[in-house]
């Protein structure tokens, strides 16, 4: 966890994102999404289940299928020669290449996703050989071992079968397979949850010196905040289907402006800190068939006032400690660049009609009925 790559160049694009499953009605799973990954940082995106983390994922990767459709934005992919591309618009072969070479995906339940018939010697190069036909099969089997020693998989384990392997070593083949063509960005889906936690910390953190070893960004998507608290340096909380709040991991875990976000803080206990009351968030998430012209969260949100019924809140420079915005300001944020951001009336008094409660100055979340401000 760090800001060290805050001065790191863009490498991946999202603006204004949205992502619709054509069923009648429509469900809009993305909305209006922007943000920015930066080479070589690890962004966490977190967020409960169906708050459309997957479906962004899928998108950026271009394998998103019927009925899921982009119906707005643009993804560019900048490459490292400064060239931008436009990845909603590769076909083909180019395409195919992009996937591996630039944005390479771990997916969730990645581990049962080896084809059980064959070694892990032949899945592997296998994608070597596919990407690289020129390449001789001495080279390959050199690069097969080495990627699995890189993810601490011995090499000898090669000759194995996946049902020969943990569900840990199973993890990290698959990670082996991303890496197998040195891509920009890897793109990890809830990789770990069927893994035991101590593995599931073990392989992060390792993934966490590839990182730091070979220079790729990771996005690593989790429901999960506390592990991404631990080894991301910036995280983005999404809500029905929009960031929410933005910021270094460093600022989420001390000064939380989301309610949400306090929320998710407060509903996994922390590993290394104090015991914590695990108390979820009471409620459901909305339903995405809705237009939510409204602040999404505004009826699970122990400090809703009337504004947040009726007008969605932009995401907008979150205050320091004891803080306000500065009136008019934050409207046109820059996502991405290391700023603090929230979309939440609170910090607004002029809209919110009172100052931001002190239980969320606090980065405290209580449930709806013991909340000192409730609908006035
Ligand atoms: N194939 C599909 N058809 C229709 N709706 C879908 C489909 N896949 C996802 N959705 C809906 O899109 C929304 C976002 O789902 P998505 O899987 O992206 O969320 P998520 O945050 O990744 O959740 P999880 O952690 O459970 O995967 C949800 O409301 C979900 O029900």
């Amino acid at each position: 966890m760090g800001d060290h790559h805050d001065t790191g160049r863009p490498v991946l694009s999202v603006r204004g994102l949205r992502v619709d499953y054509q069923l009648d009605p429509p469900v809009h799973a993305v909305r209006d999404l922007s943000l920015v990954l930066r080479r070589g940082e690890v962004l966490g995106v977190a967020g409960e289940s169906g708050c459309g983390k997957s479906t962004l994922a899928y998108a950026v990767n271009r394998l998103l299928r019927p009925p899921a459709e982009v119906v707005g934005g643009s993804v560019v992919f900048h490459g490292p020669d400064g060239h931008d591309t436009d990845v909603l618009a590769l076909t083909g072969e180019a395409l195919r290449s992009f996937r591996w070479r630039r944005v390479a995906m771990v997916f969730q339940g990645a581990m049962n996703a080896l084809n059980p018939v064959l070694t892990i010697h032949t899945q592997l190069t296998d994608v070597l050989a596919a990407h690289e036909p020129g390449s001789r099969r001495r080279d390959r089997a050199r690069r097969c071992a080495e990627l699995l020693s890189l993810v601490g998989v011995h090499p000898d384990r090669a000759r194995s079968y996946p049902h020969e392997l943990s569900g840990g070593m199973r993890q990290r083949v698959m990670i082996a397979m991303a890496l197998a063509l040195n891509p920009d960005v890897l793109v990890m889906d809830e990789p770990t949850t069927a893994l035991d936690v101590v593995v599931q910390r073990d392989i992060l953190r390792e993934l966490g010196r590839l990182r730091e070893r070979f220079g790729f960004a990771l996005v690593l998507i989790t429901h999960d905040l506390s592990l991404l608290l631990e080894i991301s340096d910036r995280i983005a909380v999404m809500y029905a289907g929009r960031v929410v709040e933005e910021g270094t991991a460093t600022r989420l875990l001390t000064a939380p402006r989301h309610p949400y976000t306090t929320g998710l803080l407060g509903s996994f206990p922390s590993l290394t800190g104090p015991r914590q009351d695990m108390r979820g968030i009471p409620g459901q998430p909305p339903d995405l068939t809705q237009a939510l012209d409204h602040c999404a969260f505004h009826d699970r949100c122990p400090h809703r006032r009337d504004v947040c019924a009726h007008q969605r809140p932009p995401l907008g420079p979150a205050p320091a400690a004891g803080e306000h915005p500065t009136p008019g300001g934050g409207e046109h944020p820059t996502p991405g660049g290391g700023a603090h951001l929230v979309a939440c009336h609170a910090w607004h008094p002029d809209r919110y009609g009172a100052p931001a409660p002190t239980a969320l100055r606090h980065g405290t979340f209580r449930p709806t009925h013991t909340a000192e401000v409730v609908d006035p």
